[in-house]
C-alpha cells in the first residue's frame, strides 16, 4: 500500500515542536521523562510513560478513519462469538497509515532499541469492550520481550498478573499514554483490558512488536489470545 495519507501532509516536515516532523498537533516525549518503572519481579518490568504522546485525539481520528477495522470472531467452547473490540492489524508496519507513530525510520518508539515492525490495534468502542487475559502471540515464544502499548482516547484499566496465580497490578492507562511490557512478561504473565460498568468513551491501543524468529521453539501453553 502506498497511498495511506500523512497525518498532516500540508505541513512542512519538521515543524517547530515535533520531534518526528509529522505536525505540531502530535508530539511525542522523546527523553521519556515521565516514565515510571513497575517492577513485575526480577525478570519482568512494565514502564508507565504518562502523558507520552501530546494530540492523542487527533491520532485517534486519523486512525479510526483510515486504518482496516474489522470485528473478528472465534469460536469458544461450542459456538462462535464476536471480539468485544474490532481490530485492525498491520504485519508489515509500513502498510499502516502513515503517522508520527508508524512512518518513522525507526517506528514508535525507538527509545527501547527495537526493529518494531509490526503494528496491532484495538478499537474500544466503549465501556462494553475489552480485552480478556492474554498473553501475546506470538512473542510469547520469546525469552524476553519488549512490547510498547500507546493508547488513544479514554483513560481504560490495564491489568497484569502472574500466569497462574498472583495479585494483579492495576495501571490506569490514559489517551496518549505508553504502557510498555518488558523482560519476561509475555511468558511469566497475562493481561488484559477488562470491560467495566463506568461509562468510558472510544479508545485505541497501537501495540508494537518485533520479527519472532521461528527456530526459538514454541512454548507449551494453551492460552488463548484475546480470549
Ligand atoms: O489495549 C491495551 O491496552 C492492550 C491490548 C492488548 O493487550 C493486545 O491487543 O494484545
Ligand atoms: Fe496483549
Amino acid at each position: 500500500m502506498t497511498d495511506h495519507p500523512t497525518l498532516f501532509p500540508s505541513e512542512p516536515k519538521t515543524p517547530a515542536g515535533s520531534p518526528l516532523g509529522y505536525g505540531p498537533d502530535v508530539v511525542i516525549d522523546a527523553g521519556f521523562r515521565s516514565a515510571e518503572r513497575i517492577r513485575l519481579d526480577e525478570n519482568s518490568w512494565i514502564e508507565h510513560v504518562h502523558g507520552w504522546l501530546d494530540g492523542h485525539e487527533h491520532l485517534m481520528r486519523l486512525l479510526m478513519d483510515t486504518a482496516s477495522w474489522e470485528q473478528r470472531s472465534r469460536w469458544m467452547y461450542n459456538r462462535t462469538v464476536q471480539e468485544p473490540r474490532h481490530t485492525a492489524e498491520y504485519p508489515v508496519i509500513a502498510e499502516a497509515p502513515r503517522t508520527s507513530c508508524t512512518a518513522s525510520p525507526t517506528p514508535c518508539p525507538p527509545h527501547y532499541g527495537r526493529p518494531y515492525t509490526r503494528l496491532w490495534m484495538n478499537w474500544y468502542r466503549d465501556h462494553n469492550d475489552g480485552a480478556g487475559w492474554h498473553a501475546d502471540r506470538p512473542q510469547h515464544k520469546l525469552v524476553e520481550t519488549v512490547i510498547p502499548v500507546l493508547g488513544l482516547g479514554a483513560t481504560r484499566r490495564f491489568l497484569i498478573k502472574p500466569d497462574g496465580s498472583g495479585r494483579s497490578t492495576v495501571i490506569e492507562t490514559r489517551g496518549g499514554d505508553l504502557v510498555v511490557m518488558g523482560g519476561r512478561s509475555q511468558t511469566d504473565y497475562k493481561h488484559c483490558v477488562p470491560k467495566q460498568k463506568t461509562v468510558a468513551g472510544p479508545r485505541l491501543s497501537l501495540n508494537f512488536s518485533t520479527e519472532v524468529n521461528q527456530s526459538v521453539p514454541a512454548r507449551a501453553t494453551s492460552r488463548l489470545h484475546h480470549p
